[in-house]
């Protein structure tokens, strides 16, 4: 599924108008008619439009026209001069007076507040800002939007909630929360992000009639159900273990035994055909045979880490498909040397994560110029001690610092946060949308390598490799939460969880 920046968007429909001919008035007559039929359910008690200057006013402005020749009681504020409104939105104003409608024009916050005052309608519409916000909210706005904040009836939000910023998801002053976005065209990435996510509600994707090869190149992305499905690699009936990879973890430290067992648990119900765990040797009596499906191989160690374990891993890691090294791996000045060796010695497809990344942030010029897969999953603090950004910044603009590391050093970057994306080194970007806040809990990433080791051992390409095992894992979180709440969810949930999503992404 498409995702397109706010400048895309407008690139999008300037192609769409004076390229194809589209009339503008024509795309905005489609989106009004996807408002209109978001709030008509609940327009029982008639609808209040609250309309700004730009065409997302516009689109207010015809969809309340719309819902007003159903019968539908409908009062439209609109807060500028109706002398000031231009082009469609104009258009859209007058036809609206033709066909009997009322618009108040609200000059300031006394006008507006009596406007609202014991408003009887049942449901409220956004239609102050969209794609053209380019400031802070403030004054009468925000007033608005403050209002639309404090009461109980529902919002419905047009393309995005005023006040978000469609390519960040920042509030720039303040902004909507509405129960449900109605975006056209192409989901915005600021609807993809945090926290415009959380503030759009349920979010709907209208189509208004843009033909879809327009910007079909365009890098940004989310997997829908058939797109994750689409990525799933299929069995043959006449195939074996073999057919499906041989997958190594090279994980686990004294104390931290644990992490091995989630990530051979993410493999395994990932549908690698074998798996090998690569181990202290100290940590095979914890394990105790458990999960009893993967091997084990005792790595050499010292106080409790692996350690001087270079030649026993390479030798051990021929005929393997994909090693995933990190989890549960604990701080040894030598993880860098073997993760060196690994990356210089070997062409598998690599998987590096926790304390595997903190290795090799001492210094990732290593990465470059190995042509075999290298996924890094990074959190925003392992992400800021690898490219030397602050957190705060990378929390800013997660896209940015991801598609920056992802091609200097030709890697593919998962970057974790509430929402993950995953960045190609060829500039490819998709935004993961499963995933819960019971997830936020150790041993949730560890899962993770498990399962995109899994996928990459498996032959799938690194950046699919993620974004499948970024979609499927928070999808598994979502269906353990549904059973075991946010409070209570772990991480050992997920792996039934896990299962039962690649069983419906495969039809059964
Ligand atoms: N052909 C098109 O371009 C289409 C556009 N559509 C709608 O048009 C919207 C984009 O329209 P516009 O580009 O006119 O932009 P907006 O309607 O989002 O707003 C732009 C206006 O708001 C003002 N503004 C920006 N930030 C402000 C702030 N913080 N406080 C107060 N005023 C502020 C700007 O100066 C400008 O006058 C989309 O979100 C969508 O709803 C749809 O009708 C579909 C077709
Ligand atoms: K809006």
């Amino acid at each position: 599924m498409r995702v397109l920046t706010p400048e895309l968007m407008r690139q999008t429909d300037r192609t769409a108008i004076e390229d194809y001919g589209f009339p503008g008035l024509v795309l905005m007559e489609k989106a009004a008619m996807a408002l209109r039929d978001a709030v008509r359910p609940l327009a029982q008690g008639g609808a209040l439009f609250l309309c700004g200057s730009g065409n997302n006013g516009g689109d207010g402005l015809a969809a309340a026209r719309m819902l007003l020749l159903e019968g539908c009681p409908v009062r439209v504020a609109l807060l500028t001069s109706a002398g000031k409104l231009k082009g469609d939105a104009r258009a859209e104003y007058e036809l609206l007076l033709r066909c009997g409608g009322a618009v108040r024009e609200i000059a300031d916050e006394a006008a507006l507040a009596a406007f609202c005052a014991g408003a009887p309608e049942s449901v409220a519409v956004d239609c102050l800002l969209g794609t053209g916000l380019d400031r802070a909210v403030s004054g009468l706005y925000a007033a608005a939007i403050g209002w639309l904040n404090g009461q109980h009836r529902p919002v419905i939000a047009c393309d995005i909630p005023s006040g978000v910023d469609g390519r960040l998801g920042h509030i720039l002053g303040c902004a909507v929360r509405a129960q449900k976005t109605v975006t056209f065209h192409a989901l915005k990435s600021g609807l993809c992000l945090y926290p415009g996510r959380e503030y759009a509600g349920e979010i709907v994707v209208a189509d208004i009639g843009i033909p879809p090869q327009i910007h079909s190149d365009c890098p940004y992305e989310q997997l829908s159900f058939e797109d994750a499905a689409a990525l799933v690699p299929k069995r043959a009936r006449d195939s074996h273990k073999g057919s499906y990879g041989h997958a190594a973890l090279i994980c686990g430290s004294a104390g931290m035994a644990g992490a091995a067992r989630l990530s051979a648990g993410g493999a395994l119900r990932s549908g690698t055909g074998l798996l090998t765990l690569m181990l202290p040797g100290s940590l095979l009596p914890l394990l105790n045979g458990d999960p009893p499906e993967a091997m084990c191989l005792a790595l050499p160690e010292k106080d409790g880490r692996i350690h001087g374990a270079a030649q026993a891993a390479l030798s051990a890691l021929a005929g393997k498909s994909a090693v995933g090294i990190g989890p549960g791996l604990g701080k040894d000045c030598d993880h860098f040397s073997l993760i060196r060796h690994i990356l210089e010695q070997t062409d598998i497809p690599m998987l590096i994560d926790a304390d595997g990344l903190n290795a090799l942030a001492q210094d990732p010029d290593i990465l470059r110029g190995r042509a075999a897969p290298v996924v890094l999953t990074p959190h925003p603090g392992e992400m800021a001690r690898l490219c030397g950004w602050k957190v705060q910044d990378i929390l800013q603009d997660p896209v940015g610092c991801a598609v920056e590391f992802a091609a200097r050093w030709g890697c593919v970057v998962l970057l974790k946060g509430s929402a993950t994306v995953i960045a190609s080194p060829e500039g490819r970007v998709t935004f993961n949308a499963t995933g819960n806040p019971g997830m936020a809990a150790g041993g949730s990433g560890d899962v993770l390598s498990g399962v995109i080791t899994a996928l990459l051992g498996q032959g799938l390409g690194g950046y699919d490799a993620a974004r499948l095992g970024s979609y499927v894992h928070g999808a598994a979180g979502d269906l353990a939460a549904r059973e075991m709440g946010y409070h209570g969810l772990t991480a050992s949930d997920m792996h039934k969880g896990l299962a039962r999503v690649f069983a419906r992404l495969s039809g059964l």
